[in-house]
Parts: structure tokens; C-alpha cells; sequence
């Protein structure tokens, strides 16, 4: 479980470019709850997500995972708990290194969810299992440079790789957001069912309103740096993708 309590983030604080981007949040975010979260340019949620994963710290305010009080954690400390995956697709992978040497290097980060680190045949044949997984022909290429794919292929495998740790949350800021709509949906599908398969905790930024209809067990609308709608099991079951057009009205 992720608590946020009364959360406050002020940049710029007393000048004249000052700008409040959290204003006041509340959020408990349970365990295995897949949390979509959307809301116009400048309404505080990659703010929201940095609090949560500890790249900025609050003014004001508690954040705990698991009962463990993070507030004052950086972030590389949250990692424990925490996987990312930025909107940039040439984040968080080394490009001049293969596939399998970037699996190696993200298996080396903690301990592994169901893969051994190694440097033997057993390793890279879990590599191409599990690469295979996403249906995308990448297991013939596993000695290839992660550079030479497109950006679709690595944010895929960068999905894969991030939720391989023993990490409990996985933040998803616009993932999709750089890639064009057949990648967007096998790295959306691959979302799913990595977040299903390992039970992760995951808040999920879009301004696609399909993704945010589509995918997630809850959705919240942020403005202004508050919360201003939160709809959760059947009423977010419920909701039309129009109400959430409406939303933006
Ligand atoms: N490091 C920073 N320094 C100063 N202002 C910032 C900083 N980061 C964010 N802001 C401001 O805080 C407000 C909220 O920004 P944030 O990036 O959280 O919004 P967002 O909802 O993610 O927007 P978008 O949908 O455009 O990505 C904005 O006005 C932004 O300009």
C-alpha cells in the first residue's frame, strides 16, 4: 500500500515564478491496484509521480510504502520497492550494450523475479523466454545492440526488465506517449500482464483517454495540483469513455 497524506509541492517557493504543482493531496493506493491517472498539462501528476518515486521531495506532507515511512527517502533508497518507466524510450536502457548484457546488467540491480543472473546458456535462455513473451520476434535478436531497435521493441523490453527486481511498484509516466499506435498497444498489453503476472502496484500517467478507459482498476483526474475525481472498482467498470471526454469539458 502507498500513502500519500496531505502532500504539498511548491516550486520556485516565495519568488515570483512560484508555482504550487500539489496542492493538498491525499491518496492510499492498495496493494495490487492498478491506478490510471490523467488531467490537463500542469496539473501536478509527473509532480505526483516524482513524490511517489522520490526524485523530489515534499514541502509538506507523509509518504509511506508498505508502513515504511519514505518521505524523506531519496530515490535510488525507494528502489527497493520501486521500477519506472519513462516517456522517453531511450531512458533507462544502455544502448551500445546487447539485449542480453542489458538483461544481465537489470538482473544485477536486486534480486531477480524467476531469473538467475549468469553469463551461461541457462541465462540467456531465460532471456529469450522471457522475450519471446512479448511476441515480438525479439529472441533471435538478443546479441543485437539495444540502440539498433525501435523505440517500441525498448519500451517493451525496458518494461520487461523493470519489473524483473523484486519491486512492488511500477510507475508508468506516458509510456507510450513517443510511440506510434501498434507499439503503444503491444507495450500497453505488455503493461497488463506484467502488472497481473507479478501482482505490482502501478500508477499509470496517460493522456490517452482509450488507455485510461481501457486499462487500470481505478482512475483519478488531477487539476490544479488537488485530486478532483476518483472512480474505483464498478464505478470505473461503469464509466464510458464519454464521462471521461465530459471530464475534460
Ligand atoms: N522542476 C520544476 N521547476 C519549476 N516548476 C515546475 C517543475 N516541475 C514542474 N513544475 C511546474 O509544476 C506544475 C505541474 O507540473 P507537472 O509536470 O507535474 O504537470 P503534469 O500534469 O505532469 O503536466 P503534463 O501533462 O504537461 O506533463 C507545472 O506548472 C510545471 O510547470
Amino acid at each position: 500500500m502507498i500513502t500519500i497524506a496531505d502532500v504539498h509541492k511548491i516550486f520556485n517557493k516565495g519568488k515570483a515564478n512560484q508555482v504550487i504543482a500539489v496542492n493538498g493531496v491525499t491518496l492510499e493506493i492498495k496493494d495490487g491496484e492498478f491506478l490510471v491517472v490523467v488531467g490537463s498539462n500542469g496539473s501536478g501528476k509527473t509532480t505526483m509521480l516524482n513524490l511517489i518515486a522520490g526524485s523530489i521531495l515534499p514541502d509538506k506532507g507523509a509518504i509511506s510504502i508498505d508502513g515504511t515511512d519514505v518521505t524523506k527517502l531519496p530515490d535510488y533508497k525507494r528502489s527497493q520497492w520501486i521500477a519506472r518507466v519513462f516517456q522517453n524510450p531511450l531512458s533507462g536502457t544502455a544502448p551500445d550494450l546487447s539485449i542480453l548484457d542489458n538483461f544481465r546488467l537489470a538482473s544485477l540491480r536486486t534480486k531477480t523475479k524467476g531469473l538467475s543472473v549468469g553469463v551461461n546458456d541457462a541465462f540467456k535462455k531465460q532471456v529469450q523466454e522471457k522475450v519471446a513473451s512479448l511476441g515480438m520476434g525479439l529472441q533471435d535478436k538478443i546479441e543485437q545492440p539495444m540502440g539498433t531497435l525501435s523505440g517500441g521493441q525498448r519500451q517493451a523490453l525496458t518494461l520487461l526488465m523493470s519489473v524483473m527486481d523484486s519491486c512492488k511498484v511500477l510507475l508508468l509516466d506516458e509510456p507510450t506517449a513517443a510511440l506510434d499506435p501498434r507499439s503503444a498497444d503491444v507495450v500497453m498489453r505488455t503493461a497488463d500482464t506484467l502488472i497481473k503476472e507479478f501482482k505490482l502496484t502501478a500508477v499509470f500517467i496517460t493522456h490517452n483517454l482509450k488507455d485510461a478507459f481501457n486499462y487500470g482498476t481505478r482512475i483519478i483526474q488531477m487539476g490544479e495540483g488537488v485530486i478532483i475525481n476518483d472512480l474505483s472498482g464498478n464505478d470505473k467498470a461503469s464509466l464510458k469513455q464519454n464521462d471521461l471526454f465530459d471530464w475534460f469539458a
